[in-house]
């Protein structure tokens, strides 16, 4: 392929994940948060990722910085957009996913867009149009009681059609199963939005050939890789960054099950923890100067600040100061802290949480880095543009092992 592959992230953590899909498929990869604002010089690439936090904004809004990127994406030569959402299709009545894939169409005009979250390596599977997150129907799992966007259905039409006026089909297994042509000669036939049903990463790399050419492709990781690997003619890059070492902090915002697990195992283990609590210390200006005071009272080393807490917790904190404002309160907080330690001489922040990542990288000024090495599946380390600024690692709130913060902030 000539053009550049470009896709267009909903939110940082997702970003990062389908940037590591296209390096691991042997896709020389850049990743921008944010629009870029100039023209950038960019090293060699075969793709860009650029990382919006648009996945719970409104949706005209969302549309817009959608729309923005893919004019960027197009002035750098991109000859296929990918539409990255979350592998547990995190979204509403209103949006975002269907909106933003209106608007991506219209200035595409594509025949048709392939889409589906599944994405094996997280434990996502589409099978007869319903979305399992492990052995979990998707409306069973813990992502029902997600602040921003509880998913209280696991059927993906049901989802994608309250969200669009334009139709949305489904391309089941049985059909996957029979191979390349059967797929191509379904998908051929049928136009709008088509949520195909995927198991294995077989699945998705059969998907990526029959959608290679296509001008717009949307899901998450699980197809970016398959397009990827289609689209892939070198291998993949020698010339990724080392793992970082220096001081380290874990800022982590996620109330998603496993980084709850995740911040239970460092207390486990004896780590220093900070809690922000936004009930008690309504005003991110003092939340932050509390736990920045605390870090500075500390003599062990990866100390972790979290505010994740568990369902019932967040509904006192909801009922308490609302929903917009508790989350404001928080990232404003979360922002002022990755600031002040990055003064204090911490060179590797962790954050868990896709908005929450998406506060600590707009805080630092930070606006694009190098893909390193993977701490988890879909989690690599990023070595931001710029000699001043900390590696981060941007952990998805349901991502990494029980153990990922405390080995990540290890010295
Ligand atoms: N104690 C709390 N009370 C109220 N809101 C909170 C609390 N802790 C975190 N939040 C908010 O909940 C949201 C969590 O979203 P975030 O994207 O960071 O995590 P996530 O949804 O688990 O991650 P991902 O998007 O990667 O799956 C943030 O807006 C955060 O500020
Ligand atoms: O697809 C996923 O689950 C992740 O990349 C993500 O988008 C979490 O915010």
């Amino acid at each position: 392929m000539t053009g550049v592959l470009g896709a267009i992230a909903d939110d940082f953590t997702g970003a990062t994940d389908v940037a590591v899909a296209f390096r691991r498929g042997g896709l020389h990869t850049l990743l921008f948060f944010g629009v870029p604002s100039g023209n950038e010089v960019t090293p060699p690439h075969d793709a860009i990722v650029i990382a919006l936090k648009s996945r719970a904004i409104p949706a005209e809004e969302a549309v817009a910085k959608s729309l923005e990127a893919l004019r960027w994406l197009q002035n750098r030569k991109a000859d296929q957009i990918y539409f990255k959402y979350c592998s547990t299709f995190d979204s509403t009545t209103h949006g975002n996913i269907g909106p933003v894939l209106d608007a991506l169409s219209q200035t595409l005009s594509p025949a048709r867009v392939m889409t589906t979250p599944s994405s094996p390596e997280h434990g996502r599977t589409q099978y007869q149009g319903h979305l399992f997150v492990g052995d979990t129907l998707l409306a069973e799992s813990p992502m029902r009681d997600h602040p921003a966007t509880p998913m209280t259905d696991s059927h993906l039409p049901r989802l994608l059609r309250a969200q669009t006026t334009t139709p949305v089909s489904l391309l089941t297994h049985d059909v996957v199963r029979r191979g390349e042509p059967a797929v191509r000669e379904a998908f051929d036939g049928k136009t709008g939005y088509v949520l195909v049903d995927a198991l294995t990463e077989d699945d998705l790399r059969l998907l990526g050939k029959v959608v290679v050419k296509s001008p717009l492709v949307a899901g998450a990781a699980g197809l970016a890789a398959g397009v990827a690997a289609a689209r892939a003619s070198t291998t993949p890059s020698s010339t990724e960054p080392p793992t970082p070492s220096g001081p380290a902090a874990v800022l982590a915002g996620s109330c998603s099950a496993r980084t709850l697990e995740q911040v239970a195992v460092m207390k486990r283990l004896g780590r220093p923890t900070h809690r922000l609590d936004p009930v008690a210390t309504p005003d991110p200006e003092a939340l932050a100067a509390e736990a920045l005071a605390w870090y500075d009272s500390l003599t062990e080393p990866g100390p972790l600040v979290y505010s994740s807490s568990s369902p019932a917790e967040l509904h006192r904190t909801h009922q308490e100061l609302g929903v917009t404002r508790s989350a404001g309160i928080l990232e404003k907080a979360t922002g002022l802290i990755a600031v002040g330690l990055v003064e204090r001489g911490v060179r590797r922040l962790v954050a868990a949480g896709g908005e929450t990542s998406g506060a600590v990288v707009t805080a630092l000024d930070v606006h694009g880095g190098v893909i390193g090495t993977e701490a988890a599946p879909g989690v690599p380390w990023i070595h931001p543009i710029g000699d001043r600024r900390p590696a981060l690692l941007l952990k998805s709130g349901n991502f990494g092992d029980p153990d990922l913060l405390a080995t990540a902030s290890l010295s």
